[in-house]
C-alpha cells in the first residue's frame, strides 16, 4: 500500500524556523505555573573569588516598595529556582552580566523583567532598557509580564519596536522601556534614531536559541549590542544551549556570569509499553476502539504522522462517539493553545495530533500515549528524544503511564525495534484481539 505521508512535504528551513518561534510561543500560552525541578543550577562566576548570592525570598531582594508589590500582585510567594541565583546576580551593584540557560517554564522572563523594572527610573521620559525578541508575538507575550509586574509604576511606559510600528521621523521615544525585534530594534537605533541606544542600562536578548534560528538577526543583535555603552548590563536568555547558542552569547555578553539549570530527564522506567500488530490504518483504528472497548481510558493522547490521518482518525473516533480534540499544523498557534487548555481541562478525552505539531510542547502527561505512527525523523529513522519526550516520566512524578505503539509494516516493525534497542527497554506485544489481554494492562 502507499505510504500516507504525501501531505508530509519536507519543510523549509523557514518553515522550521517559523515552527521554533511558534513553539515556544505556544509553551508560554499554556504555560499557567513554574516548572518545577529537582536538578540543582550550575552556576559559574565572572569572578569566582565574590561571594555567590543566593536567595528564598524576595524580600532580601531589597527591591523598590512598588516592584515587591507587583511581584506578590503576580501570586509568586518566593523565587523560582533560577531566580534564586540569577535575581541577586542581576541585581547586585555594579551590575553584572548573564547568561542563563534553562528550559522554558522555570522563570526567566519573569528574573529579567524584575532585572530591567529594578534599574528603570521611571521619571526619565527616555529609554533605558532594551530587550529584543524573535517575533512579534513573543515580544508582547513579555511586554504583558512587564506590565503586570509594573503595574504599581502609573508612569512607566513601553513601546514595541516591530514591523509596522510606525513613527514620525524625527521623533524620539520616551517610554522607558522598548522591547522589540532585532531589525525594527536596529533601524530605531541608528538608521531613525528613535533611540539613542547610549542611553541603555540593561540590556536583554531573550530566547536566543530561538532567536539565531532566523537569518540575520544574529548579526542585527550583535550591532545593536556595539552601540550600547560599555556599563550596559547585558543579560541573555535561552531555553538550550547548543554550540551555536553558545558562540552567540559570548559574542553579545562580554564577562558573564553563567547560569545552567539542566531539564529534569525523563525515563520509561514506570512506563508500561506495548505494540500492536495491524496490516494498515483502518485495522490501526480497529485496535485503538477494541483497546477503549475494554479498559477505561480517562484521557488519551493520539499522535499521527500525517495531518490527513489525524484528521480521519479524529472524525472516525467522533462517529464512535468520542469527544475528540484535534490538533492540527494548519491552525494558528492561539487555536492550538486554546484546544490544549479545553483538553487538560478534561472537556475533551482524547487528543489527536500530529507529529510535528506536538514536538518540543510541554504538554503535562497524560496516563495513556497512543503512537497510531511511530515518530520518525525526516530521514524516516526512529525519533527516539520524541518518544522518550511523549511517554517518558520525570522521577518526581513519577505517576505510572501506559504507551500503546501502532505498528503496520515491516518498516514499522523495524522503527520499533531500533527503539526498543536504544532505551534498552522491551516493548511487548498485545493482542488487542484478546479482551482479557487488554484488561491485564491496566493491573
Ligand atoms: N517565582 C515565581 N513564583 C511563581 N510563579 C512564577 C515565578 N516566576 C515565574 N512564575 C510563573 O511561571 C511561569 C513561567 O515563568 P516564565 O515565563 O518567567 O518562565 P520562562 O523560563 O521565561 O519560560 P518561557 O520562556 O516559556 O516564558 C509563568 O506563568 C510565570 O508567571
Amino acid at each position: 500500500h502507499l505510504p500516507q505521508n504525501h501531505d508530509n512535504v519536507e519543510k523549509t528551513e523557514d518553515e522550521e524556523k517559523e515552527d521554533r518561534a511558534a513553539q515556544s510561543l505556544l509553551n508560554k500560552l499554556i504555560r499557567s505555573n513554574l516548572v518545577d525541578t529537582t536538578n540543582q543550577v550550575e552556576v559559574l562566576q565572572r569572578d569566582p573569588t565574590s561571594p555567590l548570592y543566593s536567595v528564598k525570598s524576595f524580600e532580601e531582594l531589597r527591591l523598590k516598595p512598588q516592584l515587591l508589590q507587583g511581584v506578590y500582585a503576580m501570586g509568586f510567594n518566593r523565587p523560582s529556582k533560577i531566580q534564586e541565583n540569577a535575581l541577586p546576580m542581576m541585581l547586585a551593584e555594579p551590575p553584572q552580566n548573564l547568561i542563563a540557560q534553562s528550559q522554558s517554564g522555570t522563570g526567566k522572563t519573569a528574573a529579567f523583567v524584575l532585572a530591567m523594572l529594578s534599574r528603570v527610573e521611571p521619571g526619565n521620559k527616555y529609554p533605558q532598557c532594551l530587550c529584543l525578541s524573535p517575533t512579534y508575538e513573543l515580544a508582547l507575550q513579555t511586554g504583558k509580564v512587564i506590565e503586570q509586574m509594573g503595574k504599581f509604576y502609573p508612569e512607566l511606559k513601553l513601546a514595541y519596536a516591530v514591523r509596522g510600528n510606525k513613527l514620525e521621523r524625527g521623533q524620539k521615544i520616551s517610554e522607558q522601556i522598548v522591547i522589540g525585534t532585532p531589525g525594527t530594534v536596529l533601524d530605531w537605533c541608528s538608521k531613525l534614531k528613535f533611540i539613542d541606544p547610549k542611553k541603555i542600562k540593561v540590556f536583554v536578548l531573550d530566547e536566543a536559541d530561538v532567536m539565531i534560528a532566523t537569518q540575520g538577526h544574529q548579526d542585527q543583535s550583535i550591532r545593536i549590542q556595539r552601540m550600547l555603552p560599555k556599563d550596559c548590563q547585558m543579560l541573555l536568555f535561552s531555553a538550550t544551549f547548543e554550540d551555536s547558542v553558545w558562540k552567540f552569547a559570548q559574542k553579545v555578553v562580554p564577562d558573564p556570569n553563567i547560569i545552567k539549570l539542566k531539564r529534569e530527564e525523563e525515563t520509561l522506567d514506570t512506563i508500561k509499553q506495548y505494540y500492536v500488530l495491524c496490516n494498515n490504518r483502518d485495522e490501526k483504528f480497529q485496535a485503538l476502539c477494541n483497546i477503549y472497548g475494554a479498559i477505561t481510558i480517562a484521557q488519551a493522547m493520539i499522535f499521527c504522522h500525517t495531518r490527513k490521518t489525524a484528521g480521519w482518525l479524529a472524525a472516525e473516533l467522533s462517529k464512535e462517539g468520542h469527544q475528540v480534540a484535534l490538533l492540527s499544523g494548519e491552525m494558528m498557534v492561539e487555536q492550538r493553545a486554546a484546544v490544549i487548555e479545553r483538553f487538560r481541562e478534561g472537556k475533551e478525552k482524547v487528543l489527536v495530533t500530529t507529529n510535528v505539531c506536538a514536538r518540543g510542547i510541554d504538554v503535562e502527561q497524560v496516563s495513556v500515549v497512543i503512537n497510531f505512527d511511530l515518530p520518525v525523523d525526516k530521514d524516516g529513522n526512529p525519533d527516539n528524544e520524541t518518544y522518550l519526550h511523549r511517554i517518558g516520566r520525570t522521577g518526581r512524578f513519577g505517576k505510572r503511564g501506559l504507551a500503546i505503539n501502532m505498528v503496520d509494516s515491516k518498516h514499522s516493525m523495524n522503527i520499533l525495534n531500533r527503539i526498543q534497542e536504544h532505551f534498552n527497554k522491551k516493548i511487548n506485544k498485545l493482542d488487542t484481539d484478546d479482551l482479557d489481554e487488554i484488561e491485564k494492562i491496566t493491573n
